[in-house]
């Protein structure tokens, strides 16, 4: 079986308080991109896991992918597997690439050894992969609040706009990210901006965790304004960063030219 993970954009990041259990609340949208990984899981006599692209940092055995497999083992038997993950999203850029390998994986098995598992029950096992992992098993747009694993309804279209990430190389990991940051009560809720034209959001949807990293990390702020200046409606940072992104009305005509090293993707929402 073959699938291709995808990553996800924070359109507002708003963290609002700290928590006892040593994470924090926010408010943010999660909206799906179609900038993918390739991830196959296929029958075999026993476990092994490869991976192609992009090095993954950290010991293969840590990886999410693997991680997902074990959670569903300790509840269901699994027959042993061969996983093979063809990396493309670059990593420490705030798109979600190891949560989206882990919810994939977690729904490949589901439907690979018919576990009959439901959204919800996958969503559970997610939880336990990561705060943004629960996201990917429904992979629509949403409100996420709380740890970033709970969801609320957003009426949100933005089909239609073209969208270009843009990652400089720049690898932040996210407790360092969190780290630098201090919560604050929103001037406004999230959901409320966001129902405004997307004409106000370059004033009014903020990402909280750039107020942190840019002026540690001076080409973000750099980027962000270069896709304002090419015509983007919106530019932000994505997640906890470093990927910055801009929203450009229809099939936009743009020659943005980044340095060779940075990854960009350009596609349709
Ligand atoms: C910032 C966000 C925004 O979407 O995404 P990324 O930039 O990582 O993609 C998420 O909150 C990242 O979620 P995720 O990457 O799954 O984080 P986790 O593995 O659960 O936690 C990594 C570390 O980040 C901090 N953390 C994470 C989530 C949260 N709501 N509060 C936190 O304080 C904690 O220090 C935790 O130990
Ligand atoms: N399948 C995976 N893909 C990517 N990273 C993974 C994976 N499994 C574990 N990781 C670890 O998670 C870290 C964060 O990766 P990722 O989730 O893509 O970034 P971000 O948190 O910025 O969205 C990586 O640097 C790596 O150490």
């Amino acid at each position: 079986m073959l699938d291709f993970p995808n990553a996800k954009l924070n359109l507002g990041l708003l963290v609002t308080s700290k928590r006892t259990d040593g994470f924090h609340n926010l408010e943010s949208c999660f909206y799906p991109v179609r900038w993918t990984d390739a991830l196959e899981i296929l029958p075999a006599t026993e476990n092994s896991f490869t991976t192609s692209g992009l090095p993954v940092p950290g010991n293969p055995d840590s990886n999410l992918c693997l991680k997902a497999y074990r959670l569903l083992q300790q509840d269901h038997q699994l027959p042993p597997v061969h996983m093979h993950l063809h990396k493309v999203l670059p990593m420490g850029a705030g798109l979600g690439g190891g949560s989206s390998n882990a919810a994939f994986a977690l729904k490949m098995l589901n439907n690979l050894f018919e576990l009959k598992l439901s959204p919800e029950q996958l969503e559970n096992y997610a939880r336990q992969i990561g705060s943004d992992c629960a996201f990917f098993i429904r992979n629509k747009p949403v409100l996420a609040i709380e740890r970033g694993d709970v969801f609320q309804p957003i009426d949100l279209d933005l089909s239609g706009y073209t969208c270009v990430v843009v990652y400089p190389g720049i690898h932040i990991t996210t407790a360092e990210a969190y780290g630098n940051i201090v919560p604050k009560e929103p001037a406004q809720p999230l959901a409320e901006v966001l129902k405004q034209d997307i004409s106000t959001w370059k004033n009014q949807l903020h990402n909280d965790f750039e107020e942190a990293l840019f002026p540690k990390y001076s080409v973000l702020p750099v980027l962000k304004e270069q896709l304002y200046e090419a015509g983007a409606a919106y530019a932000s940072m994505t997640g906890s960063g470093s990927a910055v992104y801009g929203l450009f009305k229809g099939e936009a005509a743009f020659n943005l030219v980044f340095p060779q090293h940075y990854l960009v993707w350009k596609g349709l929402l």
